[in-house]
Protein backbone atom coordinates (compact mmCIF):
# COMPACT_ATOMS: atom_id res chain seq x y z
CA UNK A 1 0.00 0.00 0.00
CA UNK A 2 1.38 3.50 -0.85
CA UNK A 3 1.93 6.06 2.36
CA UNK A 4 -1.02 8.21 2.95
CA UNK A 5 -0.96 11.64 2.74
CA UNK A 6 -0.45 13.59 5.75
CA UNK A 7 -4.05 13.74 7.19
CA UNK A 8 -5.15 10.53 6.17
CA UNK A 9 -7.57 9.67 9.17
CA UNK A 10 -7.56 5.40 8.87
CA UNK A 11 -10.97 4.45 10.10
CA UNK A 12 -12.84 2.59 9.18
CA UNK A 13 -10.81 2.11 5.63
CA UNK A 14 -6.71 1.55 5.32
CA UNK A 15 -5.59 4.29 2.24
CA UNK A 16 -6.13 2.58 -0.65
CA UNK A 17 -8.13 -0.10 0.64
CA UNK A 18 -10.04 -1.92 -2.21
CA UNK A 19 -13.38 -2.74 -2.10
CA UNK A 20 -16.36 -4.06 -4.35
CA UNK A 21 -19.25 -2.20 -3.65
CA UNK A 22 -22.93 -2.09 -4.87
CA UNK A 23 -24.03 1.16 -5.98
CA UNK A 24 -27.43 2.48 -4.09
CA UNK A 25 -28.31 5.67 -5.61
CA UNK A 26 -26.54 8.94 -6.44
CA UNK A 27 -25.74 11.98 -4.30
CA UNK A 28 -27.48 16.05 -5.46
CA UNK A 29 -23.69 16.21 -6.78
CA UNK A 30 -23.73 12.96 -9.32
CA UNK A 31 -21.35 10.91 -7.23
CA UNK A 32 -22.79 6.90 -6.86
CA UNK A 33 -23.66 6.26 -3.29
CA UNK A 34 -22.85 2.77 -1.72
CA UNK A 35 -23.48 1.11 1.91
CA UNK A 36 -21.57 -0.88 3.24
CA UNK A 37 -21.61 -2.95 7.05
CA UNK A 38 -19.13 -2.78 9.87
CA UNK A 39 -18.05 -4.85 12.23
CA UNK A 40 -18.80 -2.31 15.31
CA UNK A 41 -21.22 -0.07 13.99
CA UNK A 42 -24.87 -0.02 14.22
CA UNK A 43 -26.06 1.70 10.53
CA UNK A 44 -23.99 0.93 7.43
CA UNK A 45 -21.56 3.20 6.56
CA UNK A 46 -21.68 5.69 3.38
CA UNK A 47 -19.48 5.55 0.60
CA UNK A 48 -19.10 7.48 -2.24
CA UNK A 49 -17.62 7.27 -5.32
CA UNK A 50 -17.85 9.21 -8.37
CA UNK A 51 -19.06 8.13 -11.65
CA UNK A 52 -20.65 5.20 -10.93
CA UNK A 53 -24.33 4.35 -11.38
CA UNK A 54 -27.22 3.60 -9.00
CA UNK A 55 -27.63 -0.92 -9.23
CA UNK A 56 -23.69 -1.07 -10.52
CA UNK A 57 -21.44 -3.26 -8.75
CA UNK A 58 -17.54 -1.81 -8.49
CA UNK A 59 -14.19 -2.27 -7.72
CA UNK A 60 -13.11 1.11 -5.72
CA UNK A 61 -10.45 2.40 -3.74
CA UNK A 62 -10.49 4.14 -1.22
CA UNK A 63 -8.71 7.70 -0.80
CA UNK A 64 -10.73 9.40 2.33
CA UNK A 65 -12.05 8.47 5.11
CA UNK A 66 -15.08 11.15 6.95
CA UNK A 67 -16.29 11.76 9.88
CA UNK A 68 -19.68 9.51 8.92
CA UNK A 69 -18.67 8.43 5.49
CA UNK A 70 -15.25 7.43 3.32
CA UNK A 71 -14.47 8.58 -0.39
CA UNK A 72 -13.00 5.91 -3.27
CA UNK A 73 -12.26 6.12 -6.74
CA UNK A 74 -13.40 4.21 -9.11
CA UNK A 75 -11.23 1.54 -10.38
CA UNK A 76 -12.99 -0.83 -12.49
CA UNK A 77 -17.06 -1.21 -13.34
CA UNK A 78 -17.74 -5.40 -12.57
CA UNK A 79 -21.49 -5.27 -13.35
CA UNK A 80 -22.64 -1.92 -15.46
CA UNK A 81 -25.54 -0.14 -15.39
CA UNK A 82 -28.23 -1.25 -18.37
CA UNK A 83 -28.35 3.16 -18.22
CA UNK A 84 -24.92 3.25 -18.68
CA UNK A 85 -23.65 4.65 -21.63
CA UNK A 86 -20.30 6.25 -23.84
CA UNK A 87 -19.11 9.32 -23.12
CA UNK A 88 -18.90 11.26 -25.25
CA UNK A 89 -15.89 13.81 -24.44
CA UNK A 90 -12.35 12.41 -23.80
CA UNK A 91 -12.10 14.57 -20.62
CA UNK A 92 -15.06 13.45 -18.52
CA UNK A 93 -14.43 12.34 -15.31
CA UNK A 94 -11.30 14.63 -15.26
CA UNK A 95 -13.37 17.88 -15.85
CA UNK A 96 -15.71 19.40 -13.26
CA UNK A 97 -17.87 20.62 -15.66
CA UNK A 98 -19.97 17.33 -16.73
CA UNK A 99 -20.88 14.86 -14.47
CA UNK A 100 -23.64 12.58 -16.45
CA UNK A 101 -21.84 11.24 -19.52
CA UNK A 102 -21.87 8.13 -18.37
CA UNK A 103 -25.70 7.95 -17.97
CA UNK A 104 -28.06 7.80 -20.84
CA UNK A 105 -30.02 10.86 -21.55
CA UNK A 106 -33.00 8.75 -20.58
CA UNK A 107 -31.64 7.84 -17.57
CA UNK A 108 -30.17 11.68 -16.99
CA UNK A 109 -33.93 12.87 -17.42
CA UNK A 110 -35.15 10.44 -14.80
CA UNK A 111 -32.48 11.07 -12.55
CA UNK A 112 -32.98 14.69 -12.51
CA UNK A 113 -37.22 14.42 -11.95
CA UNK A 114 -36.87 12.04 -9.43
CA UNK A 115 -34.07 14.26 -7.07
CA UNK A 116 -36.44 17.08 -7.37
CA UNK A 117 -39.17 15.24 -6.10
CA UNK A 118 -36.67 13.91 -3.16
CA UNK A 119 -35.55 17.53 -2.40
CA UNK A 120 -39.22 18.44 -1.93
CA UNK A 121 -39.59 15.83 0.29
CA UNK A 122 -36.16 15.76 2.22
CA UNK A 123 -35.86 20.17 2.50
CA UNK A 124 -39.46 20.58 3.26
CA UNK A 125 -41.68 17.58 3.75
CA UNK A 126 -43.51 17.92 1.14
CA UNK A 127 -44.79 15.02 -1.13
CA UNK A 128 -46.10 16.61 -4.89
CA UNK A 129 -45.78 14.81 -8.31
CA UNK A 130 -42.98 16.24 -9.97
CA UNK A 131 -43.49 16.36 -14.02
CA UNK A 132 -40.84 14.16 -15.89
CA UNK A 133 -38.03 16.49 -17.03
CA UNK A 134 -38.38 18.40 -19.71
CA UNK A 135 -35.32 17.28 -22.49
CA UNK A 136 -33.10 19.59 -24.40
CA UNK A 137 -33.84 19.40 -28.04
CA UNK A 138 -30.53 19.28 -28.53
CA UNK A 139 -27.88 17.46 -25.80
CA UNK A 140 -24.66 18.18 -27.59
CA UNK A 141 -23.11 21.65 -29.06
CA UNK A 142 -26.15 23.54 -27.05
CA UNK A 143 -24.15 25.96 -24.48
CA UNK A 144 -24.01 29.29 -26.37
CA UNK A 145 -21.44 30.37 -23.76
CA UNK A 146 -18.19 29.13 -22.03
CA UNK A 147 -15.56 30.94 -19.98
CA UNK A 148 -12.80 29.09 -19.54
CA UNK A 149 -10.09 30.00 -16.94
CA UNK A 150 -5.97 29.78 -16.52
CA UNK A 151 -3.99 30.24 -13.20
CA UNK A 152 -1.14 33.18 -12.96
CA UNK A 153 1.56 32.25 -15.64
CA UNK A 154 4.56 30.57 -14.58
CA UNK A 155 8.10 32.38 -16.13
CA UNK A 156 5.63 33.78 -18.80
CA UNK A 157 4.04 30.89 -19.41
CA UNK A 158 0.39 29.78 -19.44
CA UNK A 159 -0.09 26.22 -18.33
CA UNK A 160 -3.71 24.97 -18.69
CA UNK A 161 -6.78 26.76 -20.36
CA UNK A 162 -10.21 24.92 -19.17
CA UNK A 163 -12.12 24.44 -16.08
CA UNK A 164 -12.02 23.38 -12.42
CA UNK A 165 -11.46 19.71 -12.30
CA UNK A 166 -14.02 16.91 -10.76
CA UNK A 167 -13.96 17.81 -6.82
CA UNK A 168 -11.15 14.71 -6.22
CA UNK A 169 -8.29 16.28 -7.92
CA UNK A 170 -6.59 20.03 -7.99
CA UNK A 171 -5.51 22.11 -10.35
CA UNK A 172 -7.15 22.92 -14.01
CA UNK A 173 -7.39 20.66 -16.48
CA UNK A 174 -6.63 21.86 -20.10
CA UNK A 175 -9.84 21.63 -22.50
CA UNK A 176 -9.32 21.69 -26.19
CA UNK A 177 -12.62 21.21 -27.35
CA UNK A 178 -16.36 20.96 -25.31
CA UNK A 179 -18.74 18.76 -26.85
CA UNK A 180 -21.23 20.29 -25.03
CA UNK A 181 -20.24 23.94 -26.01
CA UNK A 182 -21.95 25.23 -29.76
CA UNK A 183 -19.64 24.10 -32.69
CA UNK A 184 -19.04 27.59 -33.32
CA UNK A 185 -17.61 27.75 -30.23
CA UNK A 186 -15.37 25.18 -30.45
CA UNK A 187 -14.16 26.53 -33.86
CA UNK A 188 -13.42 29.46 -32.32
CA UNK A 189 -11.59 27.94 -29.29
CA UNK A 190 -8.05 27.12 -30.77
CA UNK A 191 -7.19 30.47 -31.26
CA UNK A 192 -8.86 31.83 -28.41
CA UNK A 193 -6.60 30.07 -26.69
CA UNK A 194 -3.53 30.61 -28.66
CA UNK A 195 -4.33 34.38 -28.23
CA UNK A 196 -3.94 33.94 -24.68
CA UNK A 197 -1.04 32.21 -24.52
CA UNK A 198 1.28 34.49 -27.14
CA UNK A 199 0.12 37.27 -24.39
CA UNK A 200 1.11 34.93 -21.60
CA UNK A 201 3.33 37.85 -20.68
CA UNK A 202 0.22 40.81 -20.06
CA UNK A 203 -0.87 38.47 -17.32
CA UNK A 204 -0.04 39.57 -13.60
CA UNK A 205 -2.56 36.82 -12.94
CA UNK A 206 -4.92 33.48 -13.60
CA UNK A 207 -7.76 35.36 -16.02
CA UNK A 208 -10.92 33.96 -17.75
CA UNK A 209 -11.71 33.69 -21.26
CA UNK A 210 -15.04 34.83 -22.75
CA UNK A 211 -16.50 32.96 -26.07
CA UNK A 212 -20.01 33.61 -26.15
CA UNK A 213 -21.85 32.39 -29.90
CA UNK A 214 -23.99 34.77 -31.00
CA UNK A 215 -25.90 34.73 -34.57
CA UNK A 216 -23.47 31.72 -35.72
CA UNK A 217 -19.70 34.14 -34.57
CA UNK A 218 -18.55 34.07 -31.41
CA UNK A 219 -18.16 37.07 -29.37
CA UNK A 220 -14.53 37.20 -26.86
CA UNK A 221 -15.56 40.75 -25.44
CA UNK A 222 -17.77 40.84 -22.44
CA UNK A 223 -19.11 44.07 -22.95
CA UNK A 224 -19.60 43.81 -26.58
CA UNK A 225 -23.43 43.27 -27.73
CA UNK A 226 -24.83 39.78 -28.30
CA UNK A 227 -27.98 38.69 -29.96
CA UNK A 228 -30.25 35.66 -28.66
CA UNK A 229 -33.73 34.71 -30.62
CA UNK A 230 -36.48 32.90 -28.99
CA UNK A 231 -39.18 32.31 -31.81
CA UNK A 232 -39.84 35.65 -33.09
CA UNK A 233 -38.19 38.15 -30.71
CA UNK A 234 -34.61 38.88 -30.73
CA UNK A 235 -32.77 40.17 -27.35
CA UNK A 236 -29.75 42.20 -27.41
CA UNK A 237 -27.50 42.24 -24.08
CA UNK A 238 -24.01 42.38 -22.88
CA UNK A 239 -21.92 39.43 -23.70
CA UNK A 240 -20.29 38.86 -20.38
CA UNK A 241 -23.95 39.62 -19.24
CA UNK A 242 -26.35 36.75 -18.11
CA UNK A 243 -28.34 34.97 -20.50
CA UNK A 244 -29.90 31.27 -20.30
CA UNK A 245 -27.15 29.52 -22.20
CA UNK A 246 -29.35 26.93 -23.60
CA UNK A 247 -31.33 28.45 -26.50
CA UNK A 248 -32.69 25.26 -28.00
CA UNK A 249 -35.07 24.81 -25.27
CA UNK A 250 -36.26 28.55 -24.48
CA UNK A 251 -39.24 28.19 -26.66
CA UNK A 252 -40.80 25.38 -24.69
CA UNK A 253 -39.38 26.97 -21.52
CA UNK A 254 -40.97 30.46 -21.75
CA UNK A 255 -44.07 28.91 -23.64
CA UNK A 256 -44.68 26.88 -20.52
CA UNK A 257 -43.67 30.03 -18.17
CA UNK A 258 -46.94 31.39 -20.39
CA UNK A 259 -49.49 29.08 -19.92
CA UNK A 260 -48.49 28.92 -16.58
CA UNK A 261 -49.03 32.20 -15.50
CA UNK A 262 -51.93 32.76 -17.31
CA UNK A 263 -54.16 29.84 -15.91
CA UNK A 264 -56.91 31.46 -13.86
CA UNK A 265 -57.56 34.16 -16.45
CA UNK A 266 -54.62 36.26 -14.80
CA UNK A 267 -54.05 39.68 -17.18
CA UNK A 268 -51.11 41.18 -15.63
CA UNK A 269 -47.61 40.24 -14.71
CA UNK A 270 -44.83 41.09 -13.27
CA UNK A 271 -40.79 39.54 -14.47
CA UNK A 272 -39.37 39.62 -10.83
CA UNK A 273 -35.26 39.52 -11.29
CA UNK A 274 -36.33 39.90 -15.57
CA UNK A 275 -32.25 40.54 -16.64
CA UNK A 276 -32.74 41.51 -19.92
CA UNK A 277 -36.56 40.79 -20.37
CA UNK A 278 -36.47 37.34 -21.80
CA UNK A 279 -39.78 36.46 -19.67
CA UNK A 280 -41.30 39.88 -19.70
CA UNK A 281 -41.39 40.05 -23.24
CA UNK A 282 -41.87 36.49 -24.70
CA UNK A 283 -44.93 36.40 -22.09
CA UNK A 284 -46.14 40.32 -22.69
CA UNK A 285 -48.53 39.24 -25.82
CA UNK A 286 -50.45 37.12 -23.75
CA UNK A 287 -51.08 39.73 -20.81
CA UNK A 288 -52.53 43.60 -21.04
CA UNK A 289 -49.73 45.00 -18.96
CA UNK A 290 -46.59 43.30 -17.98
CA UNK A 291 -44.22 45.01 -15.24
CA UNK A 292 -40.32 44.11 -15.06
CA UNK A 293 -37.46 44.09 -12.46
CA UNK A 294 -34.11 44.12 -12.49
CA UNK A 295 -30.95 45.31 -9.84
CA UNK A 296 -28.33 45.84 -13.06
CA UNK A 297 -29.23 48.92 -14.20
CA UNK A 298 -27.71 47.63 -17.95
CA UNK A 299 -29.89 44.92 -18.00
CA UNK A 300 -33.33 46.89 -17.28
CA UNK A 301 -32.09 49.62 -20.21
CA UNK A 302 -31.00 46.48 -22.24
CA UNK A 303 -35.01 44.76 -21.03
CA UNK A 304 -36.12 48.20 -22.36
CA UNK A 305 -34.38 48.37 -25.21
CA UNK A 306 -35.75 44.94 -26.83
CA UNK A 307 -38.97 45.54 -25.99
CA UNK A 308 -38.55 48.98 -28.34
CA UNK A 309 -36.88 46.40 -31.00
CA UNK A 310 -39.09 43.88 -30.89
CA UNK A 311 -42.10 46.60 -30.84
CA UNK A 312 -43.44 44.93 -27.34
CA UNK A 313 -45.89 48.30 -26.22
CA UNK A 314 -47.22 46.88 -22.97
CA UNK A 315 -43.87 46.10 -20.82
CA UNK A 316 -42.33 48.77 -18.62
CA UNK A 317 -39.02 47.93 -16.44
CA UNK A 318 -37.67 49.18 -13.25
CA UNK A 319 -33.74 49.13 -12.42
CA UNK A 320 -33.94 48.56 -8.94
CA UNK A 321 -33.67 45.68 -6.57
CA UNK A 322 -36.93 43.16 -6.77
CA UNK A 323 -38.67 44.07 -3.57
CA UNK A 324 -39.40 47.23 -5.08
CA UNK A 325 -41.48 46.57 -7.43
CA UNK A 326 -44.54 46.41 -4.81
CA UNK A 327 -43.90 50.10 -3.74
CA UNK A 328 -45.94 51.85 -6.35
CA UNK A 329 -47.45 48.29 -8.45
CA UNK A 330 -51.02 49.43 -9.63
CA UNK A 331 -52.11 46.39 -10.88
CA UNK A 332 -54.98 44.37 -9.09
CA UNK A 333 -53.65 41.95 -7.02
CA UNK A 334 -56.41 39.06 -8.18
CA UNK A 335 -55.31 39.17 -11.55
CA UNK A 336 -51.86 39.40 -11.50
CA UNK A 337 -49.15 36.61 -11.81
CA UNK A 338 -45.70 36.88 -10.54
CA UNK A 339 -43.06 35.18 -12.19
CA UNK A 340 -39.75 35.01 -10.53
CA UNK A 341 -36.13 34.10 -11.81
CA UNK A 342 -33.49 34.75 -8.78
CA UNK A 343 -29.82 33.67 -8.92
CA UNK A 344 -28.95 30.78 -7.34
CA UNK A 345 -28.86 32.22 -3.60
CA UNK A 346 -32.84 32.48 -4.13
CA UNK A 347 -34.96 35.33 -3.06
CA UNK A 348 -34.30 38.10 -0.13
CA UNK A 349 -36.52 37.90 2.59
CA UNK A 350 -37.81 41.24 2.10
CA UNK A 351 -39.21 40.10 -1.49
CA UNK A 352 -40.79 37.30 -0.13
CA UNK A 353 -42.15 39.03 2.49
CA UNK A 354 -43.60 41.64 0.00
CA UNK A 355 -45.01 39.30 -2.63
CA UNK A 356 -47.22 37.31 -0.08
CA UNK A 357 -48.28 40.64 1.35
CA UNK A 358 -49.74 41.67 -2.06
CA UNK A 359 -51.52 38.71 -2.88
CA UNK A 360 -51.16 37.72 -6.39
CA UNK A 361 -53.13 35.21 -7.88
CA UNK A 362 -50.12 33.06 -9.32
CA UNK A 363 -46.59 32.67 -8.25
CA UNK A 364 -44.61 30.94 -11.41
CA UNK A 365 -41.05 30.35 -9.42
CA UNK A 366 -38.27 29.35 -12.09
CA UNK A 367 -35.09 28.25 -10.58
CA UNK A 368 -31.75 26.73 -11.56
CA UNK A 369 -31.10 26.15 -7.91
CA UNK A 370 -33.40 23.62 -6.48
CA UNK A 371 -32.28 23.95 -2.79
CA UNK A 372 -33.53 28.08 -2.44
CA UNK A 373 -35.94 27.41 -4.54
CA UNK A 374 -37.70 24.82 -2.29
CA UNK A 375 -36.43 26.85 0.79
CA UNK A 376 -38.51 29.83 -0.70
CA UNK A 377 -41.15 27.58 -1.70
CA UNK A 378 -41.57 26.58 2.00
CA UNK A 379 -42.32 30.36 3.11
CA UNK A 380 -44.94 30.61 0.20
CA UNK A 381 -46.45 27.93 1.15
CA UNK A 382 -46.88 29.22 4.86
CA UNK A 383 -47.64 32.73 3.43
CA UNK A 384 -51.39 31.55 2.12
CA UNK A 385 -49.86 29.64 -1.28
CA UNK A 386 -50.58 26.34 -3.07
CA UNK A 387 -48.12 24.26 -4.82
CA UNK A 388 -49.68 23.44 -7.94
CA UNK A 389 -47.17 22.09 -10.47
CA UNK A 390 -43.66 21.05 -10.68
CA UNK A 391 -41.80 20.76 -14.05
CA UNK A 392 -38.13 20.70 -14.19
CA UNK A 393 -36.72 21.66 -17.44
CA UNK A 394 -33.29 20.16 -18.82
CA UNK A 395 -31.27 22.89 -19.49
CA UNK A 396 -28.06 21.47 -18.89
CA UNK A 397 -27.90 18.57 -20.51
CA UNK A 398 -24.83 15.43 -19.34
CA UNK A 399 -24.18 18.38 -16.30
CA UNK A 400 -25.94 18.14 -12.52
CA UNK A 401 -27.56 21.23 -12.68
CA UNK A 402 -31.09 21.65 -12.53
CA UNK A 403 -33.62 24.18 -13.91
CA UNK A 404 -37.19 23.94 -12.33
CA UNK A 405 -40.30 25.69 -12.62
CA UNK A 406 -42.85 26.00 -9.72
CA UNK A 407 -46.34 27.11 -9.75
CA UNK A 408 -48.50 28.36 -7.20
CA UNK A 409 -51.80 29.32 -6.60
CA UNK A 410 -53.53 31.65 -3.89
CA UNK A 411 -54.79 28.97 -1.58
C1 LIG B 1 -31.11 33.86 -13.15
S1 LIG B 1 -31.00 35.50 -13.82
C2 LIG B 1 -32.54 35.59 -14.67
C3 LIG B 1 -32.68 36.67 -15.69
C4 LIG B 1 -33.85 36.53 -16.65
N1 LIG B 1 -35.06 36.11 -16.01
C5 LIG B 1 -33.52 35.59 -17.80
O1 LIG B 1 -34.02 34.47 -17.82
O2 LIG B 1 -32.73 36.01 -18.67
C6 LIG B 1 -31.21 36.45 -12.36
C7 LIG B 1 -31.23 37.95 -12.54
O3 LIG B 1 -31.51 38.54 -11.28
C8 LIG B 1 -30.79 39.76 -11.18
N2 LIG B 1 -30.76 40.10 -9.75
C9 LIG B 1 -29.89 39.68 -8.80
N3 LIG B 1 -30.25 40.18 -7.59
C10 LIG B 1 -31.36 40.93 -7.78
C11 LIG B 1 -32.20 41.69 -6.93
N4 LIG B 1 -31.96 41.78 -5.61
N5 LIG B 1 -33.26 42.31 -7.46
C12 LIG B 1 -33.51 42.23 -8.79
N6 LIG B 1 -32.75 41.54 -9.65
C13 LIG B 1 -31.69 40.89 -9.17
C14 LIG B 1 -29.48 39.46 -11.86
O4 LIG B 1 -28.86 40.67 -12.30
C15 LIG B 1 -29.93 38.56 -13.03
O5 LIG B 1 -30.21 39.33 -14.17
Amino acid sequence: MPRPPKKFHAHPFEYHQELELEIESLTNLGDGIARVPLPDHGEKWVVFVPFTLPGEKVRARIFRNDKNHSRADPLEVLEPSADRAQPGCPLFGECGGCQYQHLTYEAQLAWKTRQVGELLKHMAGIDHPVEPCHPSPRIWNYRSKITPHFAKPRNGVIDAIGFLPNARRSGQIDVPQCPIAMEEINAALPAVRDDARRRAKTFKRGATLLLRATEGRVETNPNAVATEHVGELSFDFLAGDFFQNNPYLLPDFTGYAAAEARKGNTRFLVDAYCGSGLFALTLAPHFEKVAGVEVSETSADWARRNAQQNGITNATFLAASAEAIFDGIEFPADQTAILIDPPRKGCSQEFIDQLIAFRPARVVYVSCNPATQVRDLALLQAGGFQLEKVQPFDLFPHTRHLECVMTLSRA
